[in-house]
């Protein structure tokens, strides 16, 4: 007998119930007559007003994850519900509720001006005709795009590009907005940039985003959850602060007195996970990142190896950090703290 379909259940308060709700999702593709499990038996939920990210090594699973949310793929099994409507009874329920940034800024038409990129994808949206352009002035405001009202898209930066991306799906005015890598191929000023426009877009619009990205400074500015997914299936799914908190690790850059061999530094790598060695006429430093009671156990090391610590400087693990160390536990195949987690 078949195992019976999880149901989605009505929000009871709309105010803080989940606006995206997974249940046993699988997504399998054939290739070369093998079968790939991209999607491997994954739940979570989603709060209304909260911002997630997506993270996960190459290949683990997150653009095909996004694409079934937005039923741009057909799952093999599982439930998606959007604001309590299953989108597989419903496959429009996610257009009406949901607006998306995939692939950097190829969802706009580049022919046309920055401002009617606004007006077409605000005819998609809920606003009234009467305010609708109000709300394209102070978006083109926000994110710096006024001067460039009339240009045609195809004539801006890449960076520029991406601002008006993010605009036309900011003016749809759905409860949810998902990014599939926002920031990719940006400099580091309008990373910066668009990292700001979208904690703004969180904060004041109180919208629902989810975001892919690799740029973990990205989703540690701008998101309060993260979902890591290795090998088609989530490996942690946590606060930020309680991600930072759980596998805390404390960064030293530390310089000893000589100038370090291949051999010692080769040691250090293996002992320790040394990197970054750089080389100076009487010294060498390198940076060392440890547990905080791994300290001592640090010291003995280069003690052992005769060296003398000339300085050493800390500073704290970001998510880089943490998620690295999730995706190497998972790949020992132990169980990390943050599984037990939901
Ligand atoms: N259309 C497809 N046909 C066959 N295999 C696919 C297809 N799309 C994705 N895959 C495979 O599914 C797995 C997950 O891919 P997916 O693109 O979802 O990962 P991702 O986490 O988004 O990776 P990235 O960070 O590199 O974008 C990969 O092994 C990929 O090769």
């Amino acid at each position: 007998m078949a195992s019976p379909q999880p149901t989605c259940n009505s929000p009871s308060d709309p105010s803080t119930a989940s606006v995206v709700s997974v249940t046993d999702l699988v997504k399998t593709y054939r290739r070369d007559g093998e079968e790939i499990r991209a999607v491997d038996g994954v739940n979570f939920d989603i709060e209304r007003g909260s911002t997630v990210g997506f993270l996960g090594p190459n290949g683990a699973g997150k653009t095909t994850l996004i694409k079934s949310i937005l039923s741009l793929i057909v799952p093999t099994s599982g439930r998606i519900c959007i604001a309590g409507t299953d989108v597989h009874a419903d496959v429009s329920a996610p257009h009406k509720r949901v607006s998306a940034m995939l692939e950097g800024a190829r969802n706009v038409y580049w022919r046309l001006t920055v401002r009617e990129n606004l007006e077409f994808f605000s005819v998609l949206g809920r606003r009234a005709d009467a305010l609708r352009d109000d709300r394209i002035n102070e978006l083109l405001e926000r994110f710096g795009l006024t001067d460039e009202a009339d240009t045609v898209v195809r004539e801006l930066s890449r960076g520029e590009k991406q601002k008006v991306s993010l605009a036309c799906t900011a003016v749809q005015d759905t409860d949810i907005v998902f990014l599939d890598e926002p920031t990719l191929g940006l400099d580091v000023e309008s990373t910066r940039t668009l990292r700001e426009t979208l904690c703004e877009l969180a904060e004041d619009d109180h919208t629902t985003v989810v975001l892919s990205s690799h740029d973990m400074d990205v989703v540690q500015a701008v998101c309060d959850r993260a979902i890591i997914m290795n090998d088609g299936r989530i490996v942690a799914n946590d606060t930020i602060d309680n991600l930072l908190e759980l596998f805390s690790t404390q960064i030293y850059e530390i310089a000893v007195d000589e100038c370090l061999d291949h051999d010692t530094r080769h040691r250090l790598a293996s002992t320790v996970d040394a990197r970054a060695f750089e080389k100076q006429p009487d010294a060498t430093t390198f940076t060392v990142s440890v547990a905080h009671d791994e300290f001592y156990s640090l010291v003995d090391t280069l003690r052992s190896e005769g060296l003398t610590i000339e300085s050493l400087e800390s500073s704290d693990s970001s998510l880089e950090d943490a998620f690295l160390h999730v995706i190497k536990e998972n790949k020992l195949g132990q169980e990390t703290p943050a599984q037990e987690v939901r």
